[in-house]
């Protein structure tokens, strides 16, 4: 494969990616890049690769062939315990369904991730509930989960994420289980605070309204990408920088 250097603003990188679950190919020959600070919708129908390729992206997944950089470094060449040091204290993630542990109280679930990095106590707690205020669900602070209606759960989840203000945060079809007005007005949340802390955001959907949030949008099909701008069409400035950010 022809080494390229990723582009300087580019925080995640990843060239030439295959993936296989055994017999099922999920990524065939998925090239693009992630500008730091911004907002990428990954769309396409189901099985069509998207939480494959996040998972890759995040170091969750080591693809079968290809190569993925963060901040310029490689991530598919590192043992396993340094890729979950790396989502530890670089990543956040956040699923479909909010997993929250349901023995620990709201405040304690979302403190978790620094509470894990070695945050002591008192300001785990102050900066998970400041986060907790922040996506509406302050007063749910002292409350178990199961108390909570789905769509504050996945604000929890989503200030879980947020709570270590991560470089970059993966976010997994986060609305789907949600009624469509409360799912729209928790992707706005999320993507407010991640614009106010400059945290750039890989988000899967296959919904066009969720997408519509996003600074900008690739698409998969059959495990590859499709839309991307040609380079010799005469495109605008904007364009020709997707394009230099997205190859397929
Ligand atoms: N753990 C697995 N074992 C076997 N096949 C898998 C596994 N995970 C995904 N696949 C298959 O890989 C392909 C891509 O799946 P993936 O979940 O990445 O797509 P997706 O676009 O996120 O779909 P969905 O919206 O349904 O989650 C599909 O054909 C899927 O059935």
């Amino acid at each position: 494969m022809q080494m390229v250097a990723p582009p300087d603003n580019d925080v995640l990188w990843a060239r030439g990616l295959h993936h296989a679950h055994g017999a099922t190919v999920a990524l065939t020959g998925v090239s693009l890049g992630v500008r730091e600070g911004e907002i990428l919708a990954v769309t396409g129908p189901r099985g069509s690769g998207k939480t494959t390729l996040l998972k890759c992206l995040s170091g969750q997944l080591v693809p079968t062939e290809g190569e993925v950089l963060f901040d310029r470094a490689p991530v598919h060449t590192l043992s396993s315990p340094s890729r979950e040091r790396l989502r530890l204290e670089r990543f956040g993630w956040i699923d479909t369904e909010p997993h929250l542990v349901p023995e620990l109280t709201v405040w304690e679930n979302t403190a978790l991730p620094l509470l894990l990095r070695g945050t002591g106590h008192r300001a785990a707690k102050h900066t998970a509930i400041e986060w907790l205020e922040r996506l509406d669900v302050g007063m749910c602070a002292r409350r178990r989960p199961a108390r909570l209606e789905q769509s504050q759960r996945q604000r929890v989840a989503i200030a879980r994420a947020l709570v270590s203000t991560p470089q970059v945060l993966f976010a997994d079809e986060p609305t789907a289980p949600l009624h469509s007005a409360d799912g729209i007005q928790v992707l706005r949340t999320l993507t407010t605070a991640a614009r106010s802390h400059h945290i750039t955001v890989v988000l899967a959907t296959y919904d066009p309204q969720v997408a519509a949030q996003a600074d900008r949008t690739v698409s998969l099909l059959d495990g590859r990408l499709s839309g991307a701008v040609p380079e010799d069409t005469g495109a605008s400035d904007e364009e020709s920088r997707a394009a230099c950010s997205l190859s397929v």
